[in-house]
């Protein structure tokens, strides 16, 4: 967070190599060398001259800003920290920056700026957390707006910000300790400053406000914050229980030195109402019940039209602390209400500041954080008082002497101390409990308490914590007696965007690259190989976009809804079906032009045969689960459907279906909570619960087992005793497939597991198997029954029920996992209507071809289509050892050592380039191309 750090008046010297601005300035810029005559202060305004190549700066959302505004020619514009600036050779367009206020840039040893420390007057920090995504996009939002507002409004000569530094800072990338007790930077800044420059220090902090600190933190499982970020508290409570710190060490007698805080949690009370927000509130407390920090006052009816332009107008009072729920699906409201609020106070605070700070004499610096190493010396805290010069200012420190005094009300008059309820303040036990935090934290005067009793009801807070959230599901829930529709506009809009295409509120087909894959006759999935489906007739789809979990490798990237159990508006099973159909069918039309289309095919897929109900979400949750799957069979659909197996009851009522599926994500408890991040608590047992249901079913019954190298693919035994709890009629082991790199995941490629790695987990898989029935007289015989090389995927299936002696050699085994869709469907038929009828696996089953057979020579391919390769760069190998060098070309003959030699410097060569970088390119139709060294003879690329 803070290297060595040294102001670089005046001039900014961007290093060689690429330089990151690393904080927010406002930045004047022009072309061809001329500078800028727009500085109002010469002395703080600094010059460099950098060679820009527009077009290859890095194209992240802040670079288009940048370079927009430099081809634009607009001569202002704000570059904030992490923009990438490359220096270039000298035919790039030579673009002088000139930089105002430049006198808070520190820079690190290497020249590059960094932040600013956290207790730096002037500084507004925001520090998040973030693993799904949620709250680093609020911390941004925050970071813009304030960035639009203190900064333009520092350009205005009528309203100077007294802000110089707004920085978006990652909770995880801080040692709090560091930053909030040894804060020898900003010391040394002040000290400095002081020693060099009288004169300056005095304009340094007449012109600063007192630094602000804000948090945009998630709720991570148990109320905890995300395992990246837990240190944040830890940090917090070991300076609080810090023999060697004074007590309050951010409490600060100077207002412009004293620390504000505010905080936003998100949380969601599906996983666990009484945890909403825990982490923020529990941040809170620490902060300003034990450590002295104050909370940032919201302005009420002075929030300026310049701060809230959303049309609130801000004729309400919101508060420093606030709580969104994303169950309740408001979140995105409250999170709009408490930044209002923050940038109200800030704009309104920090004129004031000003205001008053410019009647204070420069000996009322006050030093906040006197840096002592934590580990070698007692720490204490200087606590200067207000002073004369301060109380002229309007400040009224009543009570300074007992410490609990500086309860600055800053709503009112310019920077007034008055004694609000300290002892409540200052009652760490207090604070921390859930509804006494509502006093504890409040920081506002009666009237606006009494306003706020009487008409601020909406806003969710502090104040209104402990029970308030349940209440809050169950009001909404009241007040609309209809259920609401399952997917937001935005999850509507980003899954749109993914290619779901979406039906009535809850459901989504989407065309399978696999389907595409036969049409052009170059190959089915593995349920073809496996099972003997159609892949160009089936279709993908699921009934409820939602589930329960939230697994690490989910396809869906967390853009839908989560929850424990149903509590959507249920829309009528016939029409999903049938709308599915025609979507389905309308993708199956679109396909018509894609070069090598076989026209018979084509025609074909336009019935519908088989439907895998397996997409995203948890088809089971969906009510009318039995209904719709009877609408598929009366349309002689076949039936594969997918639980994640947190619903066991679900799976009993289910009717019998083609073949029911049971993921099995984890072999052991704490694996299942990291790699599916499950809403219930009793995920385990639920999982267990689901596989002893598979026992009694009846027909095919399927334990799938994704592997993800280095999550779950140890523990082999577990999976053994799992499939053991359900005598599943079927095992499917398959790779994990990497879905690209998303803020809610921490999967890469390495993550990925080779074939060869899914065969050998899966030989091992049946020898934990084979030792379960050493002392389980009852678990039947498994076997490798079927490979599909192309998805990493192996088939063990039950001898009892599937193989048979091969007629031409009864030594030998005749597997017959492939189904008789036909006969299924007049069995399914019979049952519909006489539900005594009754039915088994063995029933239905098919004779499997020789092709895909398990290590038979065409690895599950299907002979009747034409492998293709992919025409690039390696066309050339077809196998490779497990560092992903060829070893065979394509005609499957082994490669001289020599080649294998020189194929394997190549790799090194590409690997030192990239570092351990791995780059993902999104092709047309969702495809992902992988770019990784290891990958570089295989041209993979991964499916959506
Ligand atoms: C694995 C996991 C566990 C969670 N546990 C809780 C919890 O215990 N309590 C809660 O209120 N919210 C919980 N949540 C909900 C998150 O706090 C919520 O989705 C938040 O918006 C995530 O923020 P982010 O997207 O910035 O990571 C959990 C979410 C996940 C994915
Ligand atoms: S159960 Fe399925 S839809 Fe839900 S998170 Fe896991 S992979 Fe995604």
């Amino acid at each position: 967070m803070a290297p060595t750090s040294r102001d670089v008046l005046p001039i900014i010297a961007l290093s060689a190599s690429a330089a990151v601005l690393a904080t927010a300035y406002i930045i004047h810029l022009n072309r061809g060398g001329k500078k800028s005559s727009t500085s109002s202060d010469d002395d703080a305004a600094a010059a460099v001259d950098v060679d820009i190549d527009i077009d290859t700066a890095r194209r992240s959302e802040k670079d288009i800003a940048l370079s927009n505004n430099i081809q634009s020619g607009k001569s202002d514009f704000i570059i904030h920290r992490e923009i990438d600036i490359i220096p270039q050779n000298s035919s790039g367009a030579n673009i002088e920056i000139q930089v105002q206020n430049s006198d808070t840039i520190v820079v690190d040893d290497d020249d590059q700026p960094t932040c600013k420390r956290v207790l730096s007057p002037g500084t507004i920090t925001i520090a998040y957390s973030s693993t799904t995504g949620t709250c680093s996009g609020f911390a941004s939002r925050l970071h813009q707006t304030l960035l639009h507002h203190t900064l333009s409004s520092s350009s205005s000569s009528s309203s100077p910000s007294s802000y110089r530094v707004v920085q978006l800072i990652k909770v995880s990338d801080v040692d709090w300790w560091d930053e909030l007790v040894n804060n020898e930077d900003a010391d040394d800044d002040d000290n400095n400053n002081k020693d060099n420059n009288n004169k300056k220090t005095m304009n340094y902090h007449h012109n600063l406000s007192p630094p602000i600190l804000l948090f945009v933190l998630p709720t991570w499982t148990n109320g905890t914050l995300p395992p990246d970020s837990e240190t944040l508290l830890h940090s917090l409570q070991e300076i609080s229980t810090d023999w060697r710190v004074a007590p309050e060490p951010l409490r600060s007698s100077d207002p412009k030195c004293q620390l504000k805080v505010g905080a936003f949690g998100m949380g969601s009370s599906a996983y666990d109402a009484t945890t909403v927000g825990k982490p923020a509130k529990d941040v809170f407390a620490i902060l300003v019940g034990k450590l002295g920090a104050r909370p940032l006052v919201m302005a009420r009816k002075s929030i300026g039209a310049a701060a809230v332009r959303d049309g609130s107008g801000g004729e309400k009072k919101s508060k420093s602390l606030m709580i969104g729920d994303s169950e309740v699906g408001d979140a995105e409201i409250i999170f709009e209400k408490w930044m209002n609020g923050v940038v109200s106070s800030i704009i309104t605070t920090s004129d004031r500041v000003v205001g008053a700070s410019s009647r204070t004499v420069a000996g009322s610096v006050g030093k906040v954080g006197s840096g002592r190493t934590k580990t070698n010396s007692t720490i204490k805290k200087e606590q200067p008082c207000c002073n004369d010069d301060s109380n002229e200012a309007g400040c009224a420190c009543k009570s300074s002497e007992n410490g609990l005094d500086d309860n600055v009300n800053e709503s009112s008059t310019a920077g007034c101390c008055s004694s609000n309820n300290p002892e409540k303040m200052n009652n760490a036990d207090e604070v921390e409990e859930g509804d006494s935090m509502t006093d504890s934290l409040s920081d506002d005067d009666e009237e606006e308490d009494d306003e706020d009793s009487e008409g601020d009801d909406d806003v969710l807070d502090v104040e209104d914590m402990g029970d308030v959230i349940k209440k809050q599901s169950s009001s909404a829930l009241k007040s609309n007696k209809e259920p609401q529709e399952m997917v937001t506009p935005k999850q509507a809009k980003a899954l749109k965007k993914e290619g779901y295409k979406l039906i009535g509120t809850h459901s989504a087909v989407k065309l399978c690259r696999w389907t595409k894959h036969q049409l052009r006759g170059r190959g089915g999935c593995y349920k073809h190989t496996h099972y003997g489906i159609t892949s160009y007739q089936c279709m993908e789809a699921t009934p409820s976009l939602a589930c329960a979990n939230k697994c690490v490798f989910c396809w869906r990237h967390h853009k839908n809804p989560v929850g424990r159990e149903w509590r959507w508006k249920t829309d009528d099973p016939k029409m999903i079906v049938e709308e599915a159909v025609k979507e389905h069918i309308s993708m199956i039309k679109e396909t018509r032009g894609i070069p090598g289309i076989q026209m018979d095919r084509w025609t074909e897929a336009h019935t519908v045969r088989h439907c895998a109900l397996s997409l995203v979400g948890e088809p089971i949750m969906y009510p009318k689960i039995n209904e719709l799957l009877h609408e598929l069979h009366e349309r002689k659909i076949s039936t594969f459907l997918v639980t994640n197996g947190q619903h066991p009851q679900a799976i009993n009522d289910l009717i019998p279906i083609t073949q029911l599926y049971v993921s099995v994500d984890a072999s052991t408890p704490e694996s299942l909570e990291a790699i599916d991040r499950p809403l219930f608590r009793d995920a385990w047992d639920r999982l267990k619960s689901s596989l002893s249901c598979l026992k009694n079913k009846g027909q095919r019954t399927v334990a799938r087992l994704t592997v993800v190298k280095g999550w779950n693919s140890d523990e082999i035994g577990g999976y053994a005793r799992l499939i053991a709890l359900g005598h599943c009629s079927l095992v499917e082991v398959k790779g994990v497939t990497f879905c690209g790199k998303s803020d809610a995941s921490t999967l890469t490629m390495s993550n990925t597991p080779w074939h060869h790695e899914v065969v050998e987990f899966s030989k091992l898989l049946l020898a934990e198997i084979n030792a379960v029935r050493t002392v389980d007289s009852s678990m039947p015989e498994y076997d490798l029954a079927c490979e599909h090389k192309h998805s990493c995927s192996v088939l063990l299936a039950r001898v009892d029920q599937f193989a048979v002696p091969d007629p031409d050699d009864p030594s030998k085994r005749k597997w017959r996992t492939w189904i008789d869709y036909n006969r299924f469907q007049f069995l399914a038929k019979k049952h519909a209507e006489d539900p005594t009828f009754k039915f088994g696996v063995e029933d239905y089953v098919a004779d499997t071809p020789s092709w895909a057979v398990f290590g038979a020579d065409e690895e599950g391919f299907d002979p009747t289509d034409n492998r293709h390769r992919k025409k690039n760069k390696y066309p050339m190998y077809t196998n490779f050892d497990e560092e992903g060098i060829p070893t065979h070309d394509s005609f499957n003959e082994p490669l001289s050592l020599d080649e294998i030699s020189r194929l394997r410097n190549l790799m090194d060569e590409k690997k030192k380039r990239m570092g351990d970088a791995t780059t993902v390119t999104e092709l047309h139709g969702g495809e992902k191309m992988i770019d990784d060294a290891s990958l570089m003879f295989r041209g993979l690329v991964v499916t959506r």
